[in-house]
């Protein structure tokens, strides 16, 4: 039997997927790492811990293997997306990675605008100036570290380093460089016009490569390390995002993936590189070749829930904090939460806005809480879909994966928020398994993503919305959308009380 592996690079922790030729998983390792957050706003991580902690994690997979290395054919990557990675002349880390949750840049979208023109951006890139995106923080490193910023050679994104560290290749690949803001997404190249006009070498962007293009080898070094074969072939592989769509069969025009990760997502397949979505959801390259996908994001989701259980519930597992929620009414009774804990993406692009529980009532307990911050993650992914129901896309069947979907009682009320029929795969790790995907048909094992989507993916549960909830959640769906406009000035006047 052959077998690839799947590394999906995530913001929590790193998870590697043991994938034989049937489509099984035969073995998961994850190793987490932490969040470095000095100030409000701000998100890094170290780079040597992600490599570190991926080859730890490789090493104890090849252990529990009882198979020969040599079977073992290739690997491939899911990425966090847009996080911000320097390296010097020698391709070392010049600083801790600013990642595509730190929402520190506010100044450079605004510089970004000034300087390229709103219009002309979104037809370059296709997307808005976001805070989370790549090029606002490398004018930050720009104006704020000059002295790194002058050594600073390339700059690669999470996985494309993890990617380097084992073979000694450097490439970024097209789904991830559309998240940067510096790639014309259409003509799959670099802009030299946005380059120019921010006074950026354009040395400083990576040999752009397809996701299922093979790269190199893994190193005698890594080899050594890990108890790999230094036959492996190493493919580039995606952004999580494209991953996910990869590993959760979005892969023709009318396929939506719902992703509750750290991050929240709602996806949507496009074939056309000509939509205009006027820069309301992102707009980006996808990981299957010449193919494009239209997303919305929750820039807290899962995060939300972590948080809660973080400062409520730190010695209960997630199971226990969401046991109770099913016993809890549609609605909450009464309790409506908005999840910008760290601000906000889809559809309001706002660093500044912060959550809010509305409606507290001396009655609630700690279990309407947490039904409640899981109804408000969903409201707001809720929100991205009515973007994409406005512009004509039709979304009845919705594929949930990420961690969120491991709750049934949440994947209900994705079904009943979302009014459409969710559909769980037997793998909730849509990432991890698209890149193994990535690597199975970059070994040749099929000859589409689709025919290796139809021999790997499977169906394991359905969920189809309660006409009584759809209806109370209509209604709450209107009083969540109210929330945003009605706080957004007191949290402005917060703002300056904060870390
Ligand atoms: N059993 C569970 N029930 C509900 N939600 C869960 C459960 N386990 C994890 N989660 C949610 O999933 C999130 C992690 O999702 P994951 O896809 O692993 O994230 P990432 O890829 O961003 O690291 C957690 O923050 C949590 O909110
Ligand atoms: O910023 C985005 C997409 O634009 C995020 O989706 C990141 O790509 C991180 O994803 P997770 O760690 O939540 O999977």
């Amino acid at each position: 039997m052959k077998y690839v592996i799947g590394v999906d690079l995530g913001t929590s922790a790193v998870k590697l997927l043991l994938v034989n030729q049937n489509g099984d998983v035969v073995q998961e390792v994850s190793k987490d790492y932490p969040l470095i957050q000095k100030k409000t706003g701000y998100s890094e991580q170290n780079p040597i811990v992600w490599v570190d902690q991926t080859v730890a994690g490789l090493s104890d997979l090849l252990n529990n293997f009882d198979g020969s290395r040599e079977d073992i054919e290739g690997i491939s990557f899911s990425g966090q997306m847009h996080g911000l990675v320097l390296l010097d002349e020698n391709n070392e880390v010049l600083r801790h990675a600013i990642l595509w949750n730190d929402t520190r840049t506010t100044a450079q979208c605004q510089e970004i605008y000034d300087v390229i023109g709103e219009d002309r951006l979104l037809e370059i890139t296709k997307n808005p100036a976001l805070e989370g995106f790549t090029l606002p923080k490398l004018l930050w490193v720009k104006e704020h570290e000059p002295e790194i910023f002058a050594k600073a050679k390339k700059f690669v994104l999470p996985k494309d380093y993890l990617r380097y560290k084992l073979t000694g290749e450097l490439h970024m690949e097209y789904s991830d460089a559309a998240g940067t803001l510096l790639l014309n997404v259409s003509e799959k190249a670099w802009s030299k016009e946005i380059c120019e006009l921010l006074d950026i070498d354009t040395g400083i962007c990576p040999i752009l490569v397809d996701s299922h293009e093979e790269v190199g080898k893994i190193t005698s070094q890594v080899a050594g390390a890990t108890g790999l074969s230094a036959s492996t072939r190493v493919f580039a592989g995606a952004a999580d995002n494209a991953c996910g769509a990869i590993g959760s069969g979005i892969l023709a025009d009318g396929k939506t993936l719902c992703s509750i990760g750290t991050s929240g997502v709602v996806l949507s397949y496009e074939s056309s590189n000509d939509k205009d979505f006027q820069g309301k959801v992102h707009y980006f390259n996808h990981g299957a070749p010449n193919a494009y996908y239209t997303m919305g994001v929750t820039l807290a989701a899962g995060y939300s829930l972590s948080w809660f259980k973080d400062v409520f519930a730190k010695d209960e597992s997630f199971e226990e904090l969401v046991g109770e929620v099913g016993s809890v009414p549609a609605g909450s009774n009464g309790l409506l939460f908005t999840p910008y804990v760290v601000g906000e993406r889809t559809p309001h692009a706002d660093a500044a806005i912060r959550g809010s529980f509305i409606g507290m009532d001396s009655s609630h307990q700690r279990k309407d809480f947490v039904r409640a911050v899981m109804e408000g993650i969903t409201f707001s992914l809720n929100e991205s879909i009515a973007i994409f129901r406005e512009n004509g896309k039709n979304i009845d069947t919705i594929v949930s994966t990420g961690g969120g979907a491991k709750n049934e009682n949440w994947l209900q009320m994705q079904a009943d928020i979302f009014d459409a029929k969710i559909v769980k795969l037997s793998s909730e790790q849509g990432p991890g398994m698209g890149a193994a995907m990535l690597a199975a048909y970059g070994c040749g094992w099929f000859d589409t993503l689709a025919d290796c989507a139809d021999a790997f993916l499977e169906v394991t549960r359905e969920f189809h919305p309660n006409r009584e909830n759809v209806e109370r959640y209509r209604k709450l769906f209107g009083v969540y959308q109210d929330v945003y406009g009605r706080t957004k000035e007191l949290n402005e006047k917060l703002a300056e009380f904060r870390k």
